[in-house]
């Protein structure tokens, strides 16, 4: 089978520097283009190089190939709008992994998707992924529990994450409201709000040092507590989640997928 032919936005990054690293090794992809913003200090600079797998004859640059088999977006909440634009104009299929990004994008995704296939998935870590899965199946088979299950997502990330609370955290959040049925969402707590309602789901976003992401989701009844932890140790298990989905994405027809979809893991 032909190597899928693939750009990365936002190459330069600390994911798409890792994506740079895995692709160049992976001989089921082939790298024909690292995007970089116009105003980016690497412009020029050798996306192998500045990978730390040496010289891969692709520079980071602020042009878009013509044909390219699928992109992927690894960058930042401001830059997805105008990927989304480029790719529909060239009818490229495209995963988004960026995170943080509000409803207008949401939109302007979900329209997209009527036109070209589009992976959207908050983390392409497979265990991450699982952990869905199983935080679903506890969310179902506590949602009438007679003590009630509090549930309180706590995620770790490094000090260089800007946006709070993760994008995973909030996807657990989905999938767990969508079994349970809160409608309150509460980020962090101080002062003195009162008794916890049974009614909410409660995000914590720690961020230290190096941490490459860390979930852990409580449920809490009167008695015992279930918790369902996921880490990363490195970016490998995002970026090589991510080659996997641009692979699997490139001959699907249009329409929004996750990483549930890629990995077999929906019903
Ligand atoms: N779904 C998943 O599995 C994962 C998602 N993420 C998400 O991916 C995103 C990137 O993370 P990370 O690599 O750590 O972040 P970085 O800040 O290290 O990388 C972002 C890159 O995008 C570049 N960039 C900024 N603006 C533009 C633009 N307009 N066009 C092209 N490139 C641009 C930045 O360049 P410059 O520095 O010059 O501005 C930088 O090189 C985040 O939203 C993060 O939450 C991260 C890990 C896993
Ligand atoms: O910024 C990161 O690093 C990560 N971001 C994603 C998120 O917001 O969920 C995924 C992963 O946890 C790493």
């Amino acid at each position: 089978m032909k190597p899928t032919t693939l750009a990365i936005h936002g190459a330069a990054g600390r994911m798409g520097q890792r994506l740079v690293a895995l692709g160049h090794a992976d001989p089921a992809v082939e790298l024909v283009a690292a995007i970089e913003s116009a105003s980016s200090p690497n412009l020029g600079r050798d996306a192998g190089v500045l990978a730390g797998v040496g010289e891969i004859g692709v520079p980071l640059s602020a042009d878009w190939p013509q044909s390219v088999g699928a992109v992927i977006d690894f960058s930042v909440p401001e830059a997805v709008d105008g990927v989304v634009a480029r790719c529909l104009e060239h009818k490229f299929p495209l995963v988004i992994a960026t995170t943080g990004f509000g409803e207008t994008t949401r939109n302007a995704i979900e329209e997209a998707a009527g036109v070209i296939p589009v992976c959207w998935a908050p983390s392409m870590s497979l265990t991450v992924n699982i952990a869905m899965k199983l935080a679903e199946v506890a969310g179902r088979a506590l949602a009438d529990h007679p003590t009630g299950a509090d549930v309180e997502i706590i995620e770790r990330h490094h000090r260089f994450k800007e946006d709070s609370p993760s994008g995973t955290a909030l996807g657990f959040g989905r999938v767990i409201s969508d079994a349970m049925g809160q409608h309150q969402h509460t980020h962090g707590r101080h002062g003195r709000p009162g008794v916890r309602p049974h009614d909410e789901i409660g995000y914590h976003a720690v961020r230290t040092g190096d941490n490459p992401g860390e979930h852990t989701i409580v449920f809490g009844l009167l008695g015992e507590t279930l918790e369902l932890r996921v880490a990363a140790t490195n970016r490998d298990c995002y970026a090589s989640g991510a080659l996997v989905a641009a692979r699997w994405l490139q001959d699907k027809p249009a329409g929004l997928y996750d990483m549930q979809d890629v990995l077999g893991l929906r019903p």
